[in-house]
């Protein structure tokens, strides 16, 4: 068992397994016995959980660096749904947005991409590639074999942008990212793609849903809640993302990193508004197939209570035989979306796991 977390400032790397669990409320019991926990929890928390109490753990106050080595080729084999099936998807969600007795405001639509790989790939050695890949660092690798059953032998490794949460005594900080655009070859088409974004009333609309979710799910355990007015632009290698910093004291410093989490999950940057209403309009539009670890999170929290969890984005989910995997990428949608623009969109993320692979789609 290894556990990558990388971030622009710190990184955790931690092995061996001295127990694992398979459902939050096991881990919740084990980090109130004095463990850390490490690892992904799926899309729906009720089902799935990929936690371990590691028996080494090595902290560190700056990102993670792998060792560098050649990855095998990757080619997408197929597309699920096929593109021209999201984009009716894309439209159908619309149709809901749009209809006057619906009180959608926002659901977040995803496609997979299944990649082969010419000899098997190393887990470690994606994530140690993803995250020398971006400025920030930021990137993970889990072993899901915590979950049971079909995850045996799986990992899930990506390059997520989006801290869900960090809590660092009664310190609390989120940065939700929602309104996306994707990065451009010629920098002033690029740069202005940027400017463009942070002016879009669509994304801007989009980023509001999320940040309100979070102020709201925070409000009952926390003080000092401070949101700014307006986001900030941000990019990774393949697009640009609208962020907000949130900051917040914690009320009660039982509440553990692990809470916050489960407290703010799903955020709209993941399932919509009204989050109920959007969770069962993404069971119905994605034909009520699991979404597995995607869209879930990877962090850690120690046995103080502190830890921090990124959404499970910008990822794949790789085979035990290390041959095969599930890349997936979702956008928000909103009333006035563009479906063609939406399948673009999750092409520009599926960017940042294709590119270090040196294939597309
Ligand atoms: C859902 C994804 O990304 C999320 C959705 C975004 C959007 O809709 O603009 C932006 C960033 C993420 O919060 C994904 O990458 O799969």
């Amino acid at each position: 068992m290894r556990f990558v977390y990388s971030r622009p400032d710190r990184s955790i790397d931690a092995t061996g397994v001295r127990q694992s669990f398979d459902h939050i409320d096991d881990a919740r019991e084990a980090l109130a016995d004095g463990a850390m926990v490490v690892g992904a929890i799926g899309f729906d928390t009720d089902t799935l959980c990929a936690l371990v109490e590691p028996e080494s753990v090595t902290r560190s106050e700056t990102s993670w660096t792998g060792e560098p080595s050649v990855l095998p080729g990757a080619v997408v084999a197929s597309q699920n749904p096929p593109p021209a099936n999201h984009v009716a998807r894309v439209r159908r969600a619309l149709a809901i947005l749009n209809h006057p007795n619906s009180a959608l405001r926002k659901v977040v639509l995803a496609r997979s991409l299944t990649l082969v790989f010419d000899s098997p790939m190393d887990p470690v050695a994606l994530a140690a590639k993803l995250i020398e890949s971006n400025p920030m660092h930021n990137g993970f690798c889990v072993d899901l074999t915590a979950a049971r059953g079909q995850y045996y032998g799986r990992h899930l490794v990506g390059a997520s942008p989006e801290l869900l949460i960090r809590r660092t005594g009664t310190e609390v900080v989120c940065r939700p990212f929602a309104g996306t655009a994707a990065r451009l070859a010629d920098p002033v088409a690029d740069a202005a793609a940027g400017v463009a974004l942070l002016s879009s009333a669509k994304n801007l609309s989009e980023h509001r849903f999320v940040v309100d979710a979070i102020s709201d799910a925070l409000a009952p355990l926390c003080s000092d809640i401070s949101v700014p007015d307006e986001p900030t632009l941000t990019s990774t290698p393949a697009v640009w993302h609208l962020a907000t910093p949130i900051t917040a004291t914690l009320t009660d410093p039982a509440t553990t990193a692990l809470d916050l989490a489960l407290a703010l999950h799903p955020t709209p940057a993941v399932a919509g508004t009204p989050t109920a209403l959007a969770l069962q309009t993404i069971q119905r539009l994605e034909d009520g197939r699991s979404r597995g670890f995607y869209a879930g999170m990877v962090g850690w929290c120690d046995a103080s209570g502190d830890g921090e969890w990124m959404v499970a984005i910008r990822c794949i989910d790789l085979a035990l035989d290390g041959l095969s995997g599930t890349a997936t990428a979702g956008g928000g949608i909103v009333a006035d979306s563009d479906a063609d623009a939406e399948l673009e969109e999750t092409t520009a993320k599926f960017g940042t796991i294709l590119s270090a692979l040196r294939t597309r789609v």
